[in-house]
């Protein structure tokens, strides 16, 4: 359920890793509906969705996520993780559990009504097309079906702010035209943040776009204004062109 009409909003945010600086500065504020999160290798992505995750914290600047303030202070961090849904690039797993197990048990850290918890599990992995797999172990699963199962933990508390690092890697292209529907439903109430090199998704399933380079946003908007962007772009599709033409710009700059 939407309880916030800006689910996360970050102001001037830095982030470091040692004297690496990764986010620089990043202002962003996102509501509901499903955002693309794109830039090169290196941009800062991940450490956006970290933080975000509440499982990075900034060198400075304010992260308000779910009405929380998640960097000052700790008391909201408890009841926004309840909240969240995260797909990190790479997840931790225990090879043994069946993708019901898995599940169940990201259902249980995130506080779920136990009594709620079968009918969740069930729901999110049908939801990902698994539900013919829900007691294989995960060891036995292809990467793609892996990554559903990823994908099924993170929504399996209903969040409202989802958090999706790079989640069609590895999906054929039947799955992956079944998740962009996926994410258009989920994006009707809650705040999707969908960070990909697969530009073609976010055209396809994405409101609004944020292109980041050297830990800043240099473009923010539709992926048809992004696609208007492509003068003097490369690609082979009028986004991708405006991708690549935007990112020469701030490389120029
Ligand atoms: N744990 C870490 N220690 C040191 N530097 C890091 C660490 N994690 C990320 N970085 C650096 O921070 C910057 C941003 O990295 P980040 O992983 O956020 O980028 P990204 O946009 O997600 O990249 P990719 O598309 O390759 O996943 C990079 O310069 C990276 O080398």
């Amino acid at each position: 359920m939407t309880v916030t009409a800006t689910h996360v909003d970050v102001r001037d945010l830095v982030v470091r890793y040692r004297r690496r600086v990764a986010l620089d500065g990043l202002d962003l504020r996102l509501g509901a509906g499903v955002h693309g999160l794109l830039g090169p290798n290196g941009a800062g992505k991940t450490t956006l969705m970290r933080v975000l995750a509440t499982v990075t914290r900034p060198a400075s600047g304010g992260v308000t996520v779910l009405d929380g303030d998640v960097v000052a202070g700790s008391a909201a961090l408890r009841r926004v993780r309840r909240r969240l849904g995260y797909l990190p690039q790479q997840f931790g797993y225990y090879p043994r559990f069946t993708v019901r197990e898995f599940v169940e048990y990201f259902a249980w850290l995130k506080e779920v009504p136990r009594e709620r918890i079968p009918v969740a599990v069930d729901r999110a992995i049908e939801r990902v097309g698994l539900l013919d797999r829900a007691d294989e172990r995960l060891k036995r699963l292809s990467g793609g079906m892996l990554r559903r199962a990823g994908i099924a933990q993170a929504i399996v508390n209903e969040p409202d702010l989802l958090l999706l690092d790079e989640p069609t890697a590895g999906l054929d292209p039947e799955q992956r035209v079944d998740f962009r529907d996926l994410l258009r439903v989920l994006g009707v109430d809650a705040c999707v943040l969908v960070s990909t090199h697969l530009v073609e998704d976010v055209a396809a399933a994405c409101a609004d776009v944020t292109l980041l380079h050297e830990g800043r946003s240099v473009f923010r908007g539709t992926p048809g204004e992004l696609a208007a962007r492509g003068d003097g772009g490369d690609g082979d599709s009028p986004i991708e062109r405006g991708y690549t033409a935007v990112l020469r710009a701030a490389r120029a700059a």
